[in-house]
Formats: structure tokens, sequence, C-alpha cells
């Protein structure tokens, strides 16, 4: 029998002689084009130690702007090359070359990397930001898009509505809970659109079944967490064997992953059989079966589809920084007060039917992806980065077949020649004089969900439900910083954890009603509100 040391001497060797031959090959195959600049790595490991494990976004700002090919320095860079334990990686710091990979070249990086470790051993296969390219994706992409496209979100504004007025009324009675609140209304929103599902508190089983499911995939999604996603060959080691305890964890964060495709579905089918199916994606699938899919296939595209947008929580983090940003400018919150006052007043909450009228509320929703964006760089399992399908050139380097291609959103949207004073939190660059939204700046969704084939289906859905909670936050609290112990301000700033999606590190701040009338009002419109 092997010995683990064995074991990691037979891994050793192999990674050697597969990094020599493939070192090889890619340079008789890359003929005269050299590969992107980029920090120069060390022997085997490559720029393994160069990428920090928190804010990684900054160390790539930085090579853009020291080895990027652009000529004017004093801007962003567009390409960098760095190799990873022989992993190629490639980071885009402009939209212009971003869309050149992504839309004008999309047939070569429409793939994602195969991370075994989650895809295969976890059972995360059904997850459409991380599945491969082929006929799954395309099958999985268009049932998603069916239903989430900017033609039919409107059916879902009943359940946003009821979910932001829910929000509200937590904030009321417990405002010190405001990011838990905010977690638990996207979660909802989720829930109602695609199963019909009511989530009614924190600890609602279905919120617990999510959590469960997210803990195990942010630590494998983790690179370099776990080396099986290197030498996807590891995934063959028995569990018994030392050092194959991945094993074991894939087992039980698969055993999450199953609950969260298979709960939420039973209840459906429970409720349909019982005729109290209400309105939702899977009923209305459920009841709709085509003609040349078997019910079992149908039932798992349905299941898959759920689960996806169940796992997806890049919304909620926005919504963090939303309250962070307003904590820290009360000048910001003020104009914003005085915009919904003169368009919504003050006897109702704002809808969706105001939101035209609104353009400084417009304005804070571009700021807040823009300032600080969620997927700032998409080299994380949940930050989607692109696989390239085949060797390519492009603006004359050479990219390898299997190389990590991702697009640095964060450079993007700090790119001083199209946001001035870009660290700065002012929702005001979007707008003329006038106050109109000014359509000569260019709009941060440009890179913040993506590009061609692959770009976030789930964009408009995730828009209009940000909008409604940001204008009906505004419209009834107060956001200031905590007092600290000597009674003064806190002052705050936003510190962004990496985790799977970027998000704030834990802060304090005040949220308060606005006035009594506004408490009244919420209490009012959470007793009308059904859905
Ligand atoms: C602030 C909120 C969100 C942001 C910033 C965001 C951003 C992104 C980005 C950057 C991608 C990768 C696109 C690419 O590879 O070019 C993506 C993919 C995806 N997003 Fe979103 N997203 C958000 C909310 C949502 C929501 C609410 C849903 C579901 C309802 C969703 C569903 C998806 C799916 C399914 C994919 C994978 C698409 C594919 O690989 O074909 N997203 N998102």
């Amino acid at each position: 029998m092997l010995s683990s040391v064995d074991a990691l001497l037979g891994l050793l060797a192999g990674y050697l002689a597969w990094h020599l031959y493939s070192a090889r090959r890619n340079k008789k195959r890359r003929l005269n084009f050299p590969l992107p600049p980029g920090p120069k790595g060390h022997v085997v490991i490559g720029n393994l130690l160069d990428l920090p494990a928190e804010s990684q976004w900054l160390t790539l700002d930085r090579w853009f702007k020291d080895y990027g090919e652009s000529a004017n320095k004093s801007s962003v860079g567009d390409i960098v090359h760095v190799n990873v334990m022989g992993q190629h990686m490639v980071f885009l710091g402009s939209t212009r070359t971003s869309s050149l990979f992504f839309e004008n070249k999309s047939a070569v990086y429409s793939d994602r990397p195969p991370m075994t470790m989650v895809l295969e051993l976890m059972g995360w296969d059904f997850f459409l930001p991380g599945m491969r390219y082929g006929a799954r994706w395309r099958e999985q992409r268009r049932v998603f898009h069916e239903h989430f496209h900017r033609g039919v979100v409107s059916q879902y504004h009943p359940a946003f509505l009821h979910e932001t007025h829910k929000l509200l009324l937590n904030l009321l009675t417990e405002p010190g809970s405001f990011l838990q609140h905010l977690r638990l209304a996207f979660t909802a929103m989720i829930m109602a659109a695609t199963y019909g599902i009511e989530v009614q508190d924190r600890r609602d089983p279905y919120i617990a079944i999510s959590d469960k499911a997210m803990e195990g995939i942010s630590q494998a999604g983790v690179p370099g967490a776990f080396l099986v996603n290197y030498f996807p060959s590891m995934k063959h080691i028995p569990p018994w064997v030392p050092g194959a305890g991945f094993q074991g964890k894939a087992l039980q964060w698969k055993k999450d992953a199953q609950e969260m495709l298979q709960k939420p579905m039973e209840a459906v089918k429970k409720a349909l059989r019982e005729g109290k199916g209400r309105p939702s994606i899977a009923t209305k699938m459920l009841q709709e079966l085509p003609p040349n899919r078997t019910e079992e296939h149908h039932e798992r595209l349905i299941q898959d589809m759920g689960a996806t947008a169940y796992g997806v929580s890049q919304t909620v983090s926005t919504a963090q920084v939303f309250i962070i940003a307003m904590a820290m400018h009360p000048q910001v919150q003020q104009r914003a007060q005085a915009e919904l006052d003169k368009v919504v007043g003050l006897g109702r909450l704002p809808d969706f039917a105001d939101r035209d009228s609104l353009p400084y509320i417009n304005a804070i929703m571009k700021e807040l992806t823009r300032w600080q964006p969620v997927l700032p760089v998409g080299f994380r399992l949940l930050a989607v980065p692109r696989a390239s399908m085949a060797d390519d050139v492009v603006n004359g380097y050479f990219i390898p077949e299997g190389s990590v291609v991702a697009a640095c959103s964060w450079s993007i949207l700090h790119d001083p020649e199209h946001y001035p004073h870009p660290e700065e939190f002012r929702p005001e660059r979007f707008l003329r004089e006038d106050g109109g939204l000014d359509p000569k700046v260019q709009d941060p969704n440009v890179a913040v969900f993506g590009y061609g084939r692959r770009i976030c289906p789930g964009r408009h859905f995730s828009d209009r439900s940000l909008y409604l909670v940001v204008a009906s936050i505004l419209a009834t609290f107060d956001i200031e910083p905590s007092l600290d112990q000597d009674g003064k301000l806190e002052s705050l700033r936003p510190v962004m954890l990496s985790g799977l999606i970027s998000h704030p590190a834990p802060f304090n701040c005040v949220v308060k009603p606005r006035t009594p009338f506004a408490a009244d009002l919420i209490r009012k419109s959470c007793e009308e509100s059904v859905y």
C-alpha cells in the first residue's frame, strides 16, 4: 500500500514533469508571440506568493500601472499575466480589452475553469456561474434567461414590494441587526420569485439550508485552498489515505448542496399537490412540461435554476455597501431624501413607477456599484473567471489554451479618466448640471455584470430589487455613524473583505426612522402588504 509520503512524492514528481513539459510545449506553441507582461515569478510556484489573500484588486491595480500595456501610464493598463503553479492567469484592466476577449472572441473565452473540488466532488455542477461551457450550460442559461430577462422581471414586483416593506419593519423593530435584515430580505425575494415560498424570519429553515451550503462553497472556492483544483487526478485518492481529508469535507458539503437543491423543490411539489401552490417560476414550469422533455429532466432543470438563484448573493453585499456609504455621507442622504419627499411625498412608500423621476436615487445606485464593486476581480468562484478554450493571440500576446482570464472591474471602475477622484463616493458625477442623468458618463454596468455570452442573467432582477430597497430605506430612515465611548461620531471607512463575494467588514451604525410619521407609514404598509 502507498504511504502518504510516497503519494506526495509521486505527486510532486508528476507535477514537476508536467510543469517542465508544459513550459516547453508552451514555448513551442507561442512561436514569436510573447506572453502578456507581468511580475516575474519564482521557479515552479510562479507568482503564487505575489497574489495576497485579501484586497487582491489593489495589487492587480498596481500591476496594471507597473506592467500593463498602456500608452498612458497615468491611466490603468490593459493586460497583465501571472503564472500560478503552472496555471496561466490573464487579468484585464479596461472595458476595451475585456470586450475584445469576452465579446469579439466569445467563441474562445466563454468557458469557466475546471474546479474539481467544487464541480465534481461537491456536486455543484448544477450551479450556472461555475458551469463549463457546453450543452448543459446552454440549456440552463436558456431557462434562466426566460425567467429573468428585462421583459419579465416586473412579475416579481409584488414580491419585491412585500419583502421590502417587511425589511423596513424589521429595521424599525431591531435596527442593530441591519446586515442580517438585508440578507433576509434579498433571500426572501429570490425564494418568493423562484419557488413562491415566503421566508418567515432569520431563523427560517430555508435560510439555514442556504447558509450551510454557502459555507462549504466559500471554503472550497478560495483559490489555493484545495490542491485537487490544481491536480484533478487527486480526486481518485480514496478518503482513507492520509492527507485526503478533502474527500470527507467534499462529501459533507455535497449533502448540504443536495438539501439546497431538493428541499424547496419538494415543498413546491407538495403545495401543488395540495392545491396551495403560489405563483412562481417553479410552479409555472412544473405545470408546463415541454413535449420534447422528460419529466425527470424538466424537474432537474427547475431544481438547478432555483438553487443557482438561491446561491447568488451579490445584491446583499451591494446593499451593505449602501448602508455604510449613507452613514459616511449625510449630505448625499439629505439630497436623496429631498428628492424622494418631492416626488413620492410623505404619505406613501416609493414604488417602481417613481424611478424615472428619481435621477439622484439612480445616480446613487450607479455610484454604489462603482465605488466598491462586490466582484472587484473575477478570479474567485463566484467572481466567475473565464477559461480560454484554445490557444490564441490577442493584441500581439500569446494566450495559452486553459488560461484563466478575468476582468478587473475594480480597476475599470476606478479609472480616473472616466471617474475623477475615483476613491470618493460622489453620485453627482453621474448627473448633468440640470440634475438629470448624464449619458456621457460611463455607466458602471459596462463592467459590473460581466460581458458577452456569460453576462449576468440576474442583472435586471438585482437592479430592480436593489432600487426598491435603497429608495424605501432612504424615504423612511436616517442612517448615521454610531457614537464612540466619548460620545463622538465614530469615523467609518469601508473595509472590503475578499470572501467568496467581496463585502464590507462588519461595522456599526445607527438606523432610525426619520419621523414618527415614517414609522407609522411602515407599520401601515406592512399590514396592508399582501402578495
Ligand atoms: C449586485 C448584484 C450582482 C452582480 C454584481 C452580479 C455580477 C455577475 C457577474 C460579474 C457575473 C459573471 C459574468 C461574466 O462571466 O461575464 C455574473 C454571473 C451570473 N449571475 Fe450575477 N450578479 C448579481 C446578481 C445576480 C442575481 C440576483 C442573480 C440571480 C437571480 C444572478 C445570477 C447570475 C448567474 C446565473 C450567473 C452565471 C451566468 C453564466 O455563467 O452564464 N446574479 N453575475
